[in-house]
């Protein structure tokens, strides 16, 4: 659990008041997550999200906030960033930038079968496709610049065989990112983090059906395939293993491809973009793993398994069949 900064009932009161959200009835810190602190916020009006954010400043925030806000009214199921009397989403508690949005219904696939995997396909396609207007510009903050700046600072707790590794992919990925294919891609947008746990699903076992994706707090503007990759390298592997399952990595490709068909481009260069998504998790890894920042109760993601998955896809670099 992560709860880096404690907030009292009051302060959580005094922010529901100024959203007119009416009195809180409880305040539960979150079990999950280790980028923010979150918050399980209950009132008569309804059941809400309060994040503190530690790493994203007052001039990055806007970005997230507003893309939800543009996302939800497009009708993609995203939580909404509730706003003040002014219209002003992004607020503030002990000096620190906060937001509260609405809480979705239902849980987390952590098993996901074909028919979670199609679902959470065709609502990636669907937040691309709508977020296309979307008139602000951030960059993916944890793009191709953070792992070349990051690499070097991981490096020392590496062994040899992990150094080698982590070299050489940078440079192939330094190299991919140079290519006249990888310029042109569709972008837009991204969740760039849209891993099972940021993904809810409500009804009954067996039907569940998609409720909402949420935590875009990473999201930047970036290539849709590597969006697409992200969710591939979570949604569709062997976890022990980090293998690809390529029956659910095809069903989620075409229930993709349904909505927003992929360019010839992008089917080419799938398997260099599962490797850097793979990658860019690793790196992020080693990094909350070693350089660890305070927190109450926090327990870092193990970084070997995405050692693990970046060796699979350069093992067997997999192409999706076309539709
Ligand atoms: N809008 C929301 N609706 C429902 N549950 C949420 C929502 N936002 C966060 N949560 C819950 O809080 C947990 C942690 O949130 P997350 O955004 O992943 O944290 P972090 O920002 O630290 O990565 C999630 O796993 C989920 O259970
Ligand atoms: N999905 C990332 C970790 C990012 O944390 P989140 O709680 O914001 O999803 C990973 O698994 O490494």
């Amino acid at each position: 659990m992560a709860v880096f900064t404690e907030v009292t009932q009051a302060e959580a009161q005094a922010l529901l008041s100024r959203l007119d959200l009416g009195t809180l009835s409880s305040l539960r810190g979150i079990t999950a997550g280790i980028e923010n602190t979150n918050y399980f916020v209950s009132s008569e009006r309804g059941d809400y999200v309060l994040t503190v954010f530690e790493r994203l400043s007052f001039e990055q925030l806007p970005f997230y906030l507003r893309l939800m806000q543009h996302l939800a009214r497009k009708g993609v199921a995203v939580p909404d960033p509730q706003a003040d009397a002014t219209g002003e989403i992004l607020h503030s508690i002990q000096g620190k930038p906060a937001a509260v949005v609405n809480r979705l219904r239902g849980g987390h696939q952590l098993a996901p079968d074909l028919f979670h995997c199609e679902q959470v396909g065709a609502g990636l396609a669907r937040m691309h496709l709508a977020g296309q207007d979307f008139p602000l510009q951030q960059a993916n903050l944890r793009g191709l610049a953070w792992w070349r700046e990051t690499v070097p600072v991981v490096l020392p707790y590496l062994d040899a065989p992990q150094a080698e590794l982590i070299g050489a992919e940078l440079s192939f990925q330094n190299a991919l990112a140079a290519s006249a294919e990888v310029a042109e891609l569709p972008r837009g947008p991204i969740h760039a983090d849209l891993f099972r746990d940021n993904v809810m699903f409500d009804g009954l076992p067996g039907r569940e059906r998609l409720s909402g994706f949420f935590d875009f707090y990473f999201a930047g503007v970036d290539s849709f395939l590597f969006d697409l990759s992200v969710c591939i390298n979570d949604w569709c592997i062997d976890l022990a293993s980090g293998r690809l399952d390529e029956q659910r990595a095809q069903a989620f490709v075409n229930a993709y491809e349904s909505v927003r068909p992929l360019s010839g481009a992008e089917h080419r260069l799938l398997p260099g973009m599962l490797r850097a998504a793979a990658l860019r998790f690793w790196i992020s890894r080693l990094w909350d793993f070693h350089l660890p920042r305070d927190a109450a109760l926090l327990k870092p993601h193990d970084p070997t398994h995405f050692e693990r998955v970046l060796r699979a896809r350069i093992a067997e670099p997999w192409h999706a069949l076309k539709d």
